[in-house]
């Protein structure tokens, strides 16, 4: 589920007199999702999607989500875009929760991926990244190297429970990352959760990007890495290079990736594993039994770190040769 906060229609209408988007014509719940409470609005000039930011999103943040959406959105990047108020603002307050309108994007999320899926994602991901460069605000990532120990401390003394030995081998990895992360990278605004799910697609053709609230400044190619994650993986946990290939492939043909960057891949690609499998963890052992939320895999993401320990070269994910400069 995704309704944290429930809405009264009258506590809405009173909240839309704000905007210039018409009469109120029905209002429900989105199941999907698990950070945020997500209604999807009609209203007499259309489609709308109501966000209520929930308590892992810091009201300090959103001008930058919000902000970040708007700009690429004004550079040619299919996302949403926020609802401005009457007093040109696009945060409001709704049921005591800082709340936002936002375009409504066509298109469905992919359950099963396929190459050209992946070879789409990899260009709008480099086209998002361009696009970002000229954005004046920055946020720094909570999820990055600095922040995975403080998560590890409180996930470690019961990661044993999920797998044997969770714990020893997580702490051979983590310290290998911290002393091995790379600090000379381009740096620009970052998406951080380019899952699958947060991709639309109409047909084969991409529709749009969504769910901006991790995004922040960080390591291009970290990006990249994410998505090597998130979309190249098959269902038994095995790397499909066919997949590499054309996300890789898609990215470098916008944006080509410097040798230093492709270098620093496989590091990259372990520690976003790493990131995924300590927010996965930590939710695995948090969240109350008989919670409505779907508890995502942290044993994926170990397998996914296992892996990446292995690879020597940027070539094992599938990157062509680019004549790329440092
Ligand atoms: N602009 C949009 N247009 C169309 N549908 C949307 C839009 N924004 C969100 N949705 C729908 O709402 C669902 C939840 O949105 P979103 O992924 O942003 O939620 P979330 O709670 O932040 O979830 P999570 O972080 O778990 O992905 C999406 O899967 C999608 O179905
Ligand atoms: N995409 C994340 C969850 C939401 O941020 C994961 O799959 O662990």
């Amino acid at each position: 589920m995704a309704v944290y906060t429930d809405i009264s229609e009258t506590d809405l209408a009173a909240f839309l007199r704000d905007y210039d988007v018409g009469e109120l014509l029905s209002y429900k719940g989105i199941a999907e999702g698990v950070e945020n409470s997500n209604f999807l609005l009609h209203a007499s000039s259309g489609a709308y999607i109501l966000t209520l930011y929930e308590k892992r999103v810091n009201p300090d943040d959103l001008p930058f989500f919000l902000g970040l959406m708007q700009h690429l959105s004004d550079r040619g990047i299919s996302c949403p875009l926020p609802v401005r108020r009457k007093d040109g603002t696009t945060i409001g307050q709704l049921a005591g929760r800082p709340a936002a309108l936002v375009t409504f994007l066509e298109g469905m999320w992919m359950r099963r991926p396929t190459v050209e899926h992946c070879r789409e994602v990899g260009a709008a991901l480099a086209a998002m990244h361009l696009a970002g460069s000229d954005f004046s605000l920055r946020r720094a990532n909570a999820l990055s190297v600095s922040g995975w120990r403080p998560l590890w401390e409180r996930a470690k003394p019961r990661a044993d429970e999920v797998a044997p030995g969770f714990a020893e081998e997580t702490e051979a990895d983590l310290a290998f990352l911290e002393a091995n992360w790379p600090a000379d990278l381009p740096v620009g605004v970052i998406h951080a959760d380019l899952f699958p799910d947060n991709v639309f697609f109409l047909g084969k053709r991409l529709s749009g990007l969504i769910d901006f609230y991790f995004a922040c400044t960080d390591l291009l190619a970290y990006d990249v890495a994410i998505c090597l994650n998130a979309w190249c993986f098959e269902k038994d946990n095995s790397f499909n290079l066919t997949k590499g290939r054309a996300l890789l492939g898609g990215y470098t043909t916008v944006r080509p990736l410097s040798d230093r960057e492709a270098g620093m891949l496989p590091v990259l690609a372990r520690g976003s594993a790493l990131r995924f499998m300590l927010t996965r963890l930590y939710d695995w052992l948090n969240t109350p039994e008989g919670s409505l939320v779907v508890k995502k895999d942290p044993l994926e993401y170990l397998r996914r770190m296992r892996f990446h320990r292995q690879v020597r070269s940027p070539a094992e994910y599938g990157l062509e040769p680019q004549g790329a400069t440092a």
